[in-house]
């Protein structure tokens, strides 16, 4: 499935923050997400997924499509980390965990509570969410925060083998993370400075 965005303007707290973007991710493809702090990748990325709507424009392709990883690991603090596991799997109506497991090297780990793991632990396993989905559309905000490097070479391991399944990837990210992808600047589709000043959401805070 490819997903399409068309002139899309987003706002946060009410007050425009991009305009105009544009965006195709193809099957296969990782695209990357650069700006500076507040350009409003995050933004963009929530719209994508359906958390907030867009002020204009269009998205195809994403419904049903999309796992998103946010800012939060989205994990439950009182189940192991196989029961989150096997949870997250049966949202999405599967039941195999293997793969999530090995890939992020989770089975010394397997009957942690996750509230009682690391920061980068966690990351690793709101990562590995990912794997139990079987969505073929990634959408990852800042997705290597608190990863040592080689849970980075493992992340960066888990799109590769995504991308050759034909699954895609959409990511904010500040590192190289030595994938093959492609780079689209947000920050020639900045509203208007001017137009930023003063809003607050407090939904979102
Ligand atoms: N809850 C909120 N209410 C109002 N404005 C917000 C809210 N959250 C973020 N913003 C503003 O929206 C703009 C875009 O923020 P966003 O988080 O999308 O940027 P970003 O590119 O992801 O930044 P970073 O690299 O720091 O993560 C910024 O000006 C930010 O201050």
């Amino acid at each position: 499935m490819t997903l399409h965005v068309d002139n899309l303007t987003l706002a946060r707290g009410g007050v425009p923050v991009l305009t105009g973007v544009s965006l195709t991710v193809e099957p296969g493809q990782a695209l990357i997400l650069r700006g500076p702090n507040g350009a409003g990748k995050t933004t963009l990325l929530r719209t994508i997924t359906g958390l907030q709507p867009p002020l204009s424009g269009q998205i195809t392709g994403a419904e049903d499509q999309i796992a998103y990883a946010g800012h939060a690991d989205g994990l439950k603090a009182t189940l192991s980390v196989r029961e989150n596991l096997m949870f997250w799997a049966q949202v999405f109506g599967r039941t195999d965990i293997t793969a999530a497991l090995d890939a992020y090297a989770l089975h010394p780990l397997a009957d942690r509570l996750a509230g009682t793991l690391s920061a980068g632990q966690k990351r690793r396993l709101g990562l590995a969410r990912l794997l139990v989905t079987g969505r073929p559309i990634w959408i990852l905000d800042e997705p290597t925060v608190s990863l040592d490097k080689d849970a980075v070479a493992q992340f960066a391991a888990a799109v590769r083998a995504h991308l050759g399944q034909g699954g895609s990837a959409l990511m904010a990210t500040h590192i190289d993370l030595g994938l093959e992808a492609d780079v689209l600047d947000l920050t020639p589709f900045r509203a208007h400075a001017s137009a930023r000043a003063g809003a607050s959401d407090e939904a979102f805070l």
